[in-house]
């Protein structure tokens, strides 16, 4: 029997990063850079407003009160996006919205909100549609470089914007974005076929016969490889005949980068997976020392060497599984830690009406709703949502977390301090 951590320590060994590409803004969300991203030219571009207003000299509103105005002449309406440009002269005044690079001459902006807008009237609220007048009054005095964002002042050229191994959320892209670049290198999202086996299965719509059920694992399987980051293609469900199923895997393997099965894994006599895979080179068939989850295929498939994960056919085993196993590949792949930030580990009392039993030897993973801790306790709790039973999808459902009972632990009295692996 291999332990969980064995079996995990094997898969990390195995898997790679996926080779870099250059992948557009879009495309590239959630992607790991590969590169340093350096500044090439500064931003902001240019000595730009951040205010709508009057770019003026400093000297000309110098002690200026709403009674005792500066009245300067405006020569020239500066929008953002302008390129053409006034000089500002002494005495004068140019008009200038937010984002527009501050005319030549000029050395502060002042707000819109401290001048007559330049309708000879009262102080302003806004700015007068059209056209500037001829003349603006200012109210209040400005220092030199006030309400101006100088040139890199965001970011300098030549400085080091983002480094390679970040992440890519939607501030790196605006960033991206703000600094000219339409692509960028990155390891790309794992592609991931997910397929369920099993001559049970009939797809949802589709009316039950006698003795069948509706496959849900694929579902669950391919929604786990979207929240983990990949992009994911569900294949419908394979009859148990090997020969098909070594068909339907030979096809899919061009467009995998990791393929996960479901089912087929034990010792029945139509575990299709074990038999169209077992003499593969690559694919061993374990049971590992854990519950749900005990019998469980992984290896390289194929002259690419695709990592394939054949797990078990119950539907919690194979989620657990895929949290387990499958989701630190795929972080893995794509050059994250595998160690997973979304999936926190932590340690919580278990709250419970009676001990709970647990299999010895083997690591359990029992379904659990948590609560943080209340305040001034060291630490949350945990409840059991269902029993152990690996076909108890419906409690599955209403769970938030995976409650960690360790191997040496075949009773577990509430009270007692787990780890628990928030599911989110
Ligand atoms: N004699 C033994 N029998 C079993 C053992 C064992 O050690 N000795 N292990 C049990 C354990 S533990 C597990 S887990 C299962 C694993 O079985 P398989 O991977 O071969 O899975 P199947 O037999 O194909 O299916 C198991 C169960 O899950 C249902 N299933 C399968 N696929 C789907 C799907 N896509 N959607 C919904 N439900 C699915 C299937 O109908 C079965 O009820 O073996 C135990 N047996
Ligand atoms: O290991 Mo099975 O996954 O217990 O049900």
């Amino acid at each position: 029997m291999w332990s969980v951590d064995e079996h995990l320590a094997d898969i990390l060994r195995s898997v790679r990063p996926l080779a870099p590409i250059e992948l557009p803004l879009l495309d590239a969300a959630g992607c790991v850079l590969t590169e340093d991203v350096t500044v090439s030219a500064a931003l902001p571009p240019f000595d730009n407003s951040s205010m709508d207003g009057y770019a003026v000299r400093v000297a000309d509103v110098e002690g200026v009160t709403e009674e005792f105005p500066a009245v300067l002449g405006v020569v020239g309406d500066v929008a953002a996006g302008s390129g053409n440009l006034p000089t500002v002269g002494p005495g004068q005044a140019a008009r200038i919205m937010t984002g527009a690079p501050v005319p030549p001459g000029a050395q502060a902006v002042v707000p819109v909100e401290w001048t007559d807008g330049g309708t000879g009237g009262g102080p302003a609220s806004a700015m007068a549609p059209g056209a500037p007048g001829p003349e603006v009054r200012v109210h209040r005095p400005v220092t030199e470089g006030q309400h101006i964002r100088p040139r890199g002042s965001d970011a300098p050229a030549g400085a080091l914007a983002l480094p390679a191994g970040t992440v890519l959320g939607p501030p790196q892209l605006g960033l991206l974005a703000a600094l000219g670049r339409p692509a960028v290198p990155v390891r790309p999202r794992p592609r991931v076929v997910v397929l369920s086996t099993g001559s049970e299965l009939t797809a949802p719509g589709e009316p039950l016969e006698p003795g069948r059920i509706h496959d849900s694992n694929s579902f669950a399987l391919t929604a786990a490889a979207q929240a983990a980051g990949a992009v994911a293609f569900r294949v419908a469900a394979v009859a148990d005949d090997a020969a098909t199923l070594r068909a339907v895997l030979e096809d899919q393997l061009a467009r995998a980068d990791l393929v996960v099965t479901s089912g087929g894994v034990s010792v029945g006599a139509y575990d299709v997976v074990k038999e169209a895979l077992e003499r593969e080179s690559g694919i061993e068939f374990r049971r590992l020392a854990m519950q749900p989850g005990k019998p469980q295929g992984f290896g390289l498939l194929g002259p690419a060497g695709v990592p394939l994960f054949a797990l078990p056919g119950n539907p919690v085993s194979s989620y657990v599984s895929f949290e387990l196993f499958v989701r630190p590949a795929l972080r893995a792949m794509a050059g994250l830690p595998a160690e997973d930030p979304h999936r926190p580990r932590v340690r919580a009392r278990l709250v419970a009406d009676a001990p709970l039993a647990s299999p010895p030897g083997r690591r359990q993973f029992l379904r659990g709703a948590y609560a943080p801790a209340a305040p001034g306790e060291p630490l949350g709790t945990v409840a059991p949502v269902g029993g152990a039973g690996s076909h108890l999808l419906a409690a599955l459902a209403r769970a938030d977390a995976l409650v960690e009972v360790p191997e040496d632990l075949t009773e577990v009295a509430p009270g007692t301090e787990l780890t628990v692996v928030l599911l989110g």
